[in-house]
């Protein structure tokens, strides 16, 4: 573990009952960064972000904050914040007690934290005022001003979300973990909201750690994605490096916007690699397109006009389905059609038939 490394999870595992959902899982987030969770739903994301935060014990192995073993400390012990996709506000208080709630629960006693009678309270005068800085802060910079006497029915998916973000924010936790905060809104807006986390992120200095299934809301904000397949961490990188050099087919598939090609050798395929007769080869289709010198040949089935480009659907002679990608300003001839295929050759993987694991070619 380095200095910088404010979370890690050493051999953590987690079972219920008979079925290990999460099994031996390490990662390691650092100061300052923003790590995704990236997996199919049920791979176990959502219990190591509870793990992280106190809300789940695991099984076995250890949970390091900041260096010392919190695995049997509390939520509340560790001043980490969490946020939900389903924002979890309370909808008699306004947006301001909303986002009051974490500091005044633990700053102020019952009788301080009552509405009117809390004035009266002994001593709470200062706290009160820090609270309604740090909200004032967190809503100038979530651009909540505006809101702050709402109730929470009343405001947008998009607004309740940004609450949810404001009640994290003033507490200053060591870490952020969010699970899927996105996922109910609209896709327009969850783009815009990528932005603005990464903008909070960028803000707060604090580490983020982010559950989603969505690859390219994790390639868009992290600096560090953890695929996780079955309960385990198949790999942690980069965007770029996942992208790049994917430990296995599994991994492979999951990363890239238009799913990947993957030629096994009983699929037939001429003209790929050498190795295509005993490895698995991928090739993602934006390395694959139309090119009258091409070395693959296949019948166009369909032609999806993308705006900067069009997803091109075809079978090759063997009855192997392929995507590519064309131009904007392809030509596309009709359905049926015989068209040649290049592809990029240092953007071909291999896998092992066997394991899945990625096999290095070399030159
Ligand atoms: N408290 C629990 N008791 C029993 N099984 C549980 C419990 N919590 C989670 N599981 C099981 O653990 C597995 C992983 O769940 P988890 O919520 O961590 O997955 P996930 O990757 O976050 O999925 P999703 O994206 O659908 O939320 C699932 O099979 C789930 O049913």
């Amino acid at each position: 573990m380095t200095s910088e490394t404010v979370l890690e999870l050493r051999g953590v595992s987690r079972c219920f009952g008979a079925n290990t959902v999460l099994d031996h899982v390490d990662i390691s987030v650092k100061a300052g960064s923003f790590t995704a969770l990236l997996g199919a739903s049920g791979c176990g994301k959502s219990t190591t972000l509870r793990i992280m935060a106190g809300l789940e014990q695991p099984s076995a192995g250890q949970v390091l904050l900041n260096g010392e073993n919190v695995s049997d400390k509390t939520a509340h012990e560790r001043n980490v914040a969490m946020v939900f996709q389903s924002y979890a506000l309370y909808p008699h208080l306004t947006v301001a007690q909303n986002m009051a709630l974490p500091l005044a629960m633990r700053h102020l006693s019952v009788f301080g934290r009552l509405p009117g009678v809390g004035r009266l309270s002994p001593g709470s005068g200062g706290v009160r005022k820090m609270i309604h800085e740090k909200v004032g802060h967190a809503a100038e910079i979530l651009g909540l001003e505006p809101y702050l006497d709402r109730k929470p029915g009343t405001l947008s998916g998009g607004q309740k979300q940004r609450v949810a973000l404001g009640r994290a924010l003033v507490r200053d936790p060591v870490l952020f973990l969010l699970d899927e905060p996105l996922s109910n809104l609209d896709a327009r807006l969850r783009i815009r909201m990528r932005a603005e986390l990464s903008a909070l992120h960028k803000e707060t200095g604090r580490p983020f750690v982010y559950v989603t299934h969505d690859q390219a809301e994790a390639m868009a904000m992290a600096d560090q994605v953890v695929v996780m397949i079955g309960g385990q961490v198949a790999q942690a990188g980069s965007p770029r490096s996942l992208y790049e050099k994917p430990a296995s087919k599994e991994v492979a598939a999951f990363i890239g916007t238009n799913a990947i090609n993957l030629f096994r050798p009983e699929d037939g395929v001429m003209g790929l690699h050498p190795a295509a007769d005993r490895h698995v080869i991928g090739l993602r289709p934006e390395h694959v397109s139309p090119a009258e010198d091409g070395t693959l040949e296949a019948w166009l089935e369909t032609a999806e006009f993308l705006g900067s480009e069009i997803l091109l659907g075809l079978r090759t002679t063997t009855g192997k389905f392929v995507r590519a990608i064309a131009a904007d300003d392809y030509c596309t001839p009709p359905p049926g059609s015989l068209i040649r295929l290049g592809f990029t050759p240092d953007r071909l993987h291999a896998f092992s038939g066997e394991s899945g694991l990625r096999v290095e070619l070399g030159a």
